[in-house]
């Protein structure tokens, strides 16, 4: 095994800088033809994992889908991580943990042991219990040669009332996270290496990084974009944005690929449309 940011450096160097998301909502799998049910889920899910495999080098499955529908949904959701690993797939669960440091003990495990029935490569965790609350994460992704993406600038337009903020000494929010981020990922980056522990930083809100004095470069945290696509963010304004920061990012786009429908032409065209605007 080698670190989640060297994989990471790999399925860049390979397949470039998309994320196909794994977001079955009910809207899609109605557009689908398939029913809002665990048979549903898996259809779709291992539809776009079998379109992904050797054409992106990493899928984001948004947990909150298959959560939606109990313990049958978690049981498709181990199902769809299982296969997108065995397919070669590098796999982000998008769950936005966060909690206290001895319940997120609990967390890291869930998801960042591979043995468990949910481990993945990479989890996406929330700082705003605290950074520190999130140290048995970090913790657990060294041993695990797992990563993070922690939220700092999220791309939803209402995140900026919090993550804008600024303290007594003028730092924002998001300033703070993304620096608490780069000391984590030091020894990574001494080396010249694409840390572990990343950010996540809308595609849509990107821009605002710099205007507010934030240097997404310092540590070369991976950069998780969501955004492209179905809430607007082009391959253009996503590199103008991310400016010099943009070797480090992976660009999620979840609806935008799932609007091809179910068919296997459809997803992969999909994918290589984004992949190739990204390039
Ligand atoms: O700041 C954030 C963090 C996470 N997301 C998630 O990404 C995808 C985006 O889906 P699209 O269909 O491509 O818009 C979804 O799972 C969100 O929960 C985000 O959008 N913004």
């Amino acid at each position: 095994m080698t670190t989640f940011g060297t994989r990471l450096e790999h399925a860049f160097n390979t397949f470039g800088q998309l994320c196909v998301g794994i977001d079955p909502h009910p809207d899609v799998l109605s557009d689908w033809g398939l029913p809002d049910d665990a048979r549903g889920l898996r259809e779709c899910g291992m539809r776009v994992v079998e379109a992904s495999a050797g054409r992106a080098g990493i899928v984001k499955p948004q947990v909150a889908c298959f959560e939606r529908h109990g313990v049958a949904g978690l049981q498709v959701l181990a199902e769809v991580i299982a296969a997108a690993k065995s397919a070669g797939l590098l796999v982000i669960a998008d769950a936005k943990r966060g909690d206290i440091g001895s319940t997120m003990e609990a967390y890291a495990e869930a998801w960042l042991n591979p043995q468990r029935d949910f481990g993945v490569d990479a989890l996406t965790v929330s700082p705003f219990l605290g950074f520190a609350t999130l140290q048995p994460a970090v913790q657990a992704a060294a041993q695990y040669e797992a990563g993070l993406f922690v939220l700092a600038l999220t791309s939803n337009a209402e995140g900026q009332q919090v993550q804008l903020a600024r303290d007594e000494d003028g730092q924002t929010v998001a300033g703070r996270i993304v620096r608490s981020v780069a000391a984590s990922n030091a020894a990574a980056a001494d080396q010249g290496k694409m840390g572990s522990i990343g950010l996540v930083v809308g595609a849509t809100t990107a821009h605002l990084a710099e205007q507010n004095g934030i240097d997404l470069v310092a540590g070369s945290p991976p950069l998780l974009a969501p955004g492209y696509g179905a809430q607007g963010a082009t391959a253009q304004s996503i590199r103008s944005g991310f400016g010099a920061a943009w070797g480090q990012v992976l660009v999620n786009s979840s609806r935008a690929i799932l609007a091809a429908g179910p068919e296997t032409h459809g997803l992969v065209s999909n994918i290589e449309q984004a992949r190739t605007d990204l390039q």
